[in-house]
This record gives structure tokens, sequence and C-alpha cells, in this order.
């Protein structure tokens, strides 16, 4: 992960909609800075702030206090939202009655950015997308938002910010989103991916940024994520007698019924615990020994967070 100036950052911002006489608050003192060649997953639970964090990123809703800064500066005009690749709601702009290819070169010429046609091809077999010269319409949906996606990110943005990108894809579709987001990433571009599709994002992300109620509850590393409290969940099921010996300051959690259970930090904590419990396994009923993922993590971070609405 770069530690380079931000290119894009959010400072401090509050944001409040009014709905009849009542008001959301959808981003707290919220902060948020986005580095080139990273790969940030944007984390939260249904109404948790992250499409209104987007809209603020690109003036589609202004905030009520704080700071957008770009490279560093405070932004004063619109300028930078042509070096921004959005996809909003898993959806980018396009005119279907154009074929990908006629909106590439149309969207270049919007950008003002030289169309390339190697990094056209580059995006369109990364994500095999079949006949990009065909209209739009005609494509399937999920081909639509391939084509989407593409347009996105054909004028080579700093920042691409993908909102639910993964919405409409099949399983193959995502896999190859995957290796469209390594290769903008590959080429400096900063991507915040913001998605309920916790695989993908623990696949892609290097940084998570979790928001809950408009308030960012945790932003580092993955590996500081997953590491907040452990990495393996060991569970062991035994016949009656004492509970077997664990190496000096492990404890097993022994809930009155079900099997035995023992949270370990890293790998190194459970290769010590295996040595240990070897000689009793044979007895055992059960051994099961779980890789604590991101899914776990995160609805331990978010709990049981409601929509705000
Ligand atoms: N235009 C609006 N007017 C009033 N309230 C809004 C508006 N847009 C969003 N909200 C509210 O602001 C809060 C944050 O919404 P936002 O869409 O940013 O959340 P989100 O994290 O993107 O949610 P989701 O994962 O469901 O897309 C929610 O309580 C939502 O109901």
């Amino acid at each position: 992960m770069t530690m380079a100036e931000p290119l894009l950052e959010l400072q401090r911002v509050d944001k409040q909609y009014r709905r009849g006489s009542n008001q959301v608050q959808a981003l707290s003192d919220y902060s948020l800075a986005l580095h080139g060649g990273e790969v940030l997953g944007l984390l939260g639970p249904n109404g948790a702030g992250k499409t209104t964090a987007i809209k603020v990123i690109t003036q589609l809703c202004e905030p009520d206090a704080g700071l957008l800064l770009w490279r560093g500066a405070p932004v004063r005009d619109k300028r930078y939202l042509g070096r921004l690749g959005v996809l909003l709601e898993g959806r980018g702009a396009l005119n279907e009655r154009l074929s990908t290819w006629e909106n590439a070169r149309y969207f270049c010429g919007l950008r003002e950015a030289a169309f390339d046609r190697a990094h056209f091809n580059a995006m369109a077999e990364l994500l095999e997308l079949p006949d990009p010269r065909a209209p739009v319409r005609l494509l399937s949906t999920g081909n639509k938002l391939k084509s989407g996606l593409l347009l996105s990110l054909i004028h080579r943005p700093d920042v691409a910010l993908l909102d639910e990108p993964t919405i409409g894809l099949d399983l193959f579709g995502v896999r190859k989103l995957d290796a469209l987001v390594r290769y903008i990433a590959a080429e400096g571009c900063a991507v915040m991916i913001s998605s309920h599709d916790l695989h993908f994002v623990e696949r892609l992300a290097q940084r998570i940024a979790c928001i809950r109620q408009g308030r960012k509850v945790f932003d580092g590393a993955k590996q500081d994520f997953l590491r907040v409290e452990h990495a393996y969940a060991l569970s062991l099921a035994v016949r009656d007698g004492p509970p077997p010996p664990l190496p000096a300051g492990l404890q097993w959690q022994a809930p009155a019924d079900g099997p035995l259970r023992l949270a370990l930090r890293d790998h190194a904590e459970l290769c010590r615990v295996l040595a240990v419990l070897m000689p009793a396994l044979p007895a055992a009923e059960g051994l099961q020994v779980e890789r604590v993922t991101l899914r776990e993590k995160y609805q331990a971070l978010v709990g049981n967070a409601q929509e705000t609405a």
C-alpha cells in the first residue's frame, strides 16, 4: 500500500438529509483518503452512508460541513471530476443505441481524454465482453453491466469509485471483474469498491474502511481488520472427562452444550495448540479449525446495525 499523498480525501464530512420534518444524519465527522494503486473496500450495512460518501466525492450532493480535497488541495470546481471513473449503484452511464466501442469514443471526447484502443481491447478482453461493436441494447443484462463498467474506466481515471459493481454479474462475471480491478490498480488507479459482496472485497481490497450509521468504525489494512481479535476458531468435540490441556496462557471456552472452543491469534499459535492437543485427538469426537473471514469480523463490527431511516 502506498503512503504517498492521497489523490482524493474527505475530511470530517457531515451530511444530513431532510425528509419531511425528519432529519437523517447520513455522514458524521466522516474522513476517508484514497491513494493511487490501492484497492479500498468500503463496507457498511444498508443505509450506513456509503453511497452518500460517493455522492459527496462526485459533487452529486453537497456536504453540510467538512472538506473534499483533490491532490491535497480543497476542491473548488468540477475539473477533477474528469479524472474520476464512477459506477453508481452498479450502473454506468451509457447510450444503449450505440455500441460499447462508440460509447467509449464518445465518453473519451466528453472527458477530453485520448481514446486508447489498446486499453479498450485489454478491458474488453479481461471482461470477456462479447461483440463490443454491437449496440448495447442488444446485450444481455450482465453484459450491459460489463459495458458500463468498461466505459466508466475507458479514460484511465486516477480514481475509480465502484458502487456495487458485482450486482447482476454471475460468478464468472465477478471473476472477470476481479481481473479488471487488478489491472487498473496495477496501472496506478485508486480503486474504491463499495459492496455487500464480502468475498469480492476480501479477495481484492488491501484496505478496508467500515462505516456504520454515518460514522467510521474501522479504516486500515485488511490484515489488521482480520486481526482485530483472532484469526482462527478451533472447536473440539470431546466425550466425558476433563478438557485436554492447552499451552500455557490459553483457555477453552466451554459452552454447556456443544464442543469446546478456542480463539487463536495466528498460524503459529494454531500450530502450537495442535502439537499439544495431538495425544488427545484420537479420543475426541471431532476437530474443526476455521479461518475467521472478513464476514465474521464485519458482523462483529457492525453488529445488528439497522438502517437509520
Ligand atoms: N436523498 C435522500 N433523502 C433522504 N434520505 C436519504 C437520501 N439518500 C439517502 N438517504 C438516507 O441516508 C442514509 C444513508 O444512505 P446511503 O444511501 O448513503 O447508505 P448506503 O450505505 O449506500 O446504503 P445501501 O448499502 O443500502 O446502498 C440512509 O438512512 C438513507 O435512507
